[in-house]
């Protein structure tokens, strides 16, 4: 074991986090509900997938949050992964906007629950809130996915060092996502609507 090395650690303060943070690249979420509650939503990069038997993701939201109490109160949440292009609905959500001002900045559907997906994003995890569990300033939603819609073409947008980004996809052939031959995936979730969701790259 070697002694720590003072010079290069900084103390952990919640700045000093937030800056070790930045470096991250993460993928940009929003995360949206309707139903009892009201309609809300916000952006997120706090997302996680847990489990696949049964599928399960988490998300992280700050109590302190606008969405918060509808997101309890309905139960239900959509995750709906971005792309290039979706900077300006991503920029919305992340804060200090009516929410009617946020939705009218994307087209929406409805998969199994009442929260909007976005209709373009990459991939749609339709979800039911099965845990939670508070952390410091935010609650752990533990989330099950109860349907699945992925129609969205674009490149990956990412955050990374406090700016959005986007990622390339990969050449054709290299995913079972990207393959455009290939009209449609089954996959193993219960469908949105129909007997077999599908998850379409072309
Ligand atoms: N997990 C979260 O709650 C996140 C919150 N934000 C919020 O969005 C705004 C813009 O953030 P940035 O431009 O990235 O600059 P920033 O300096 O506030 O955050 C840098 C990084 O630290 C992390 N972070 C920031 N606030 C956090 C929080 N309250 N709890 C846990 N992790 C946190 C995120 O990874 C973020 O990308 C800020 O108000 C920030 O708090 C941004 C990203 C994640
Ligand atoms: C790129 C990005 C990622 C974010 N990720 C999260 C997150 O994972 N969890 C969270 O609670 N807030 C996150 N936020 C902050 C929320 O989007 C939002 O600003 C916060 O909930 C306050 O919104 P309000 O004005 O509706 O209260 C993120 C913001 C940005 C710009």
């Amino acid at each position: 074991m070697t002694e720590p090395d003072s010079a290069a650690s900084v103390p952990v303060d919640a700045a000093a986090y937030r800056e070790a943070m930045s470096r991250l690249a993460s993928a940009v979420h929003l995360i949206t509900t309707d139903g009892p509650g009201g309609r809300a939503g916000f952006t997120a990069s706090a997302v996680c997938s847990v489990s696949d038997a049964p599928p399960t993701l988490l998300v992280c939201v700050n109590r302190a949050s606008s969405a918060f109490a509808a997101l309890t109160r309905n139960g239900t949440l959509c995750v709906s992964t971005l792309g290039a292009g979706h900077e300006t609905v991503a920029a919305l959500f992340g804060g200090r906007t009516p929410m009617d001002e946020r939705f009218a900045a994307g087209t929406w559907r409805r998969l199994r629950s009442e929260a909007p997906a976005l209709t373009d994003a990459l991939v749609s995890f339709d979800c039911r809130i099965v845990g939670r569990h508070a952390v410091g300033s935010h609650d752990v939603l533990y989330c099950a996915v109860e349907a699945l819609a992925a129609t969205g073409q674009a490149d990956a947008l990412l955050y990374s060092e406090r700016r959005f980004r986007t990622l390339a996809r990969a050449p054709r052939g290299g995913s079972d996502l990207a393959e455009p031959t290939r009209s449609a995936r089954a996959v193993g979730v219960r469908p949105a609507e129909g007997p077999a969701l599908t998850l379409r790259s072309a």
